[in-house]
């Protein structure tokens, strides 16, 4: 393993200290002004949730002069484009913006900031005393440390007291050394690690309301009131509902005599920011979600690895990636790797597939050109032996592949077509949990070097700011801005 190989966050937890090798000091980084003119909303949410107000977000027209991916009161994510700025935006997007629950890779705005009538900037210690924490919940994907750093360091510029949140919404619910200070050098070290250091968890208890009431009382008592979830579809989900709830969560925790009026008064406004943390590239209006792009180049390493045994030993393959329900990986995998077949969710093959696959890889055979198949000239009686020694590239593979009856198609069943149709020696191989580790690529960590300069008036407090703008440089003049969002973005620091 690489000296840039995760580990565990149990092991991890000592380099949480404010110490350690990385040349940022304790020192909080000057701001400097943001030269950039232009960004391209991409993975990142912002959503905010005020006591007695309803649940349905607040009309577009009294909120942003800015595009926002704002949590929908469905629970499904759904993206909203304030129409008062539809006159200062140029909309680079097709229909999928308003999509729920698939992806919609191609939504794109771009604005232009000198457009906008309002400009701010963060400036130092602008939000002090203000409690602020930050969580990682669902699969890990590569990118979430530096999406971590970037959050903890903004927020310690703002002045605000930030936490981490360990183990996802786990660690919300259960408290106690879960949710803990963070400093300056606490995340020193980590942009470059694959995983999460503050840990991530799938939480039955946080799909309860009882667990949603434990995991708001704990951030009451330790006076959060601004939370930043990294995570999926799931993980947003979630956290839309715990916005959704707030008010009524906070009366049922009075009404028990677990907060008081007084709690009740301070925290009536919870401001959430979500990110979207996954190698899935399953979230609507991204264009890609933190972890994609490293988990791509993960399975075009590994298709490099075996192309290589598949040429040798004249061998078919077939890789299985993840994805869960979204074919990206796959597709993209495929694509880069002339593959020879592919299943992907979105587009299942027939019932009949089998004959379909068969067809193609005799296809793909026969576009050799010793094996051109012409009635003037039939080939010889053993073709299909001839042919499939030709056969070495790999067949690219979901889990949860089906067809379109909805049955599934497994690894084995495909091997089973190629084996007897084309008698070629095949072997499957599981990418698994490989797809999501390592370090993340030089573009993901990039996304958190560079910041946004955007203005929104949407929310209130430190994470407003956040989402706002701002361009820091460390004394050593390493860059230690954050950029709410993952994708193209187009934001050049200033020197
Ligand atoms: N509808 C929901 N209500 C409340 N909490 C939810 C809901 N859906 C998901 N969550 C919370 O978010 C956690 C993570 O969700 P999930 O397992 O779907 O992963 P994810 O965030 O979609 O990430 P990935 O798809 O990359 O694994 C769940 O374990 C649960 O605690
Ligand atoms: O690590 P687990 O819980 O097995 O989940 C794996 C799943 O999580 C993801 O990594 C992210 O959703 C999927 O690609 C994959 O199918």
């Amino acid at each position: 393993m690489g000296s840039h190989e995760g580990k565990p966050p149990s092991l991890l937890k000592p380099l949480l200290q404010p110490s350690d090798s990385d040349t940022d000091t304790d020192q909080i980084p000057r701001q400097t002004p943001s030269s950039h003119s232009e960004f391209h909303l991409n993975a990142t949410l912002q959503t905010t949730c005020k006591e007695g107000s309803s649940e349905q977000p607040v009309p577009a027209k009294r909120r942003s002069r800015s595009p926002l991916l704002q949590l929908g009161v469905s629970g499904l994510p759904t993206c909203l484009l304030s129409p008062s700025c539809d006159d200062t935006f140029e909309k680079d997007t097709d229909s999928n913006i308003n999509c729920s629950g698939q992806r919609g890779n191609s939504s794109r705005i771009k604005m232009s900031l000198h457009d906008l009538p309002v400009r701010r900037k963060m400036t130092q210690g602008s939000c002090k005393g203000k409690g602020m924490a930050v969580l990682t919940s669902g699969g890990d994907s590569q990118g979430m440390n530096a999406a971590v750093r970037a959050v903890v360091r903004v927020g310690i510029y703002l002045g605000c007291k930030v936490y981490f949140i360990r183990e996802g919404y786990q660690g919300m619910v259960d408290g106690g050394d879960n949710i803990q200070e963070a400093s300056w050098g606490s995340v020193s070290g980590i942009i470059h690690k694959g995983g999460t250091v503050i840990g991530s968890a799938r939480c039955k208890d946080f799909t309860t309301r009882e667990g949603r009431l434990k995991g708001a009382k704990n951030l009451l008592d330790k006076g959060i009131t601004n939370l930043v979830v990294i995570g999926g579809d799931g993980s947003l989900t979630g956290a839309n509902l715990f916005r959704q709830e707030w008010p009524s969560i906070l009366e049922e925790l009075l009404k028990q005599d677990r907060i008081t009026a007084e709690q009740k008064a301070n925290f009536a406004h919870l401001n959430i920011v979500g990110m979207v943390g996954s190698i899935d590239n399953d979230f609507c209006g991204t264009d890609m979600t933190i972890g994609t792009d490293s988990a791509l180049h993960r399975i075009i390493d590994c298709i490099d690895a075996i192309v290589s045994t598949a040429y040798s030993h004249q061998r078919t393959f077939i890789l299985e990636v993840m994805g869960r329900n979204c074919g990206y990986l796959a597709l993209v995998g495929a694509l880069t790797s002339e593959a020879d077949f592919v299943f992907v969710p979105e587009d299942p093959p027939p019932v009949d597939w089998q004959k379909k696959l068969y067809l193609a890889l005799v296809g793909a055979l026969a576009s050799e050109a010793d094996f051109v198949f012409i009635p003037e000239w039939p080939p010889e009686k053993d073709w299909p032996a001839k042919l499939c020694r030709k056969l070495s590239q790999a067949i690219k593979y979901l889990p949860r592949a089906i067809d379109r009856d909805g049955n599934p198609v497994t690894a084995e069943q495909v091997k089973q077509v190629v084996v007897e149709n084309l008698q070629q020696d095949t072997r499957i191989t599981v990418l698994g949990h490989v797809n999501a580790g390592g370090s993340p690529s030089a573009v993901q960590i990039k996304e958190f070097l560079v910041t946004a300069n955007e203005t929104s008036d949407v929310v209130i407090g430190p994470l407003k700011q956040l989402w706002h703008d701002g361009c820091f440089h460390s004394q050593n003049r390493k860059l230690a801005g954050v950029r709410f969002s993952d994708g193209n973005q187009a934001c050049p620091s200033s020197p």
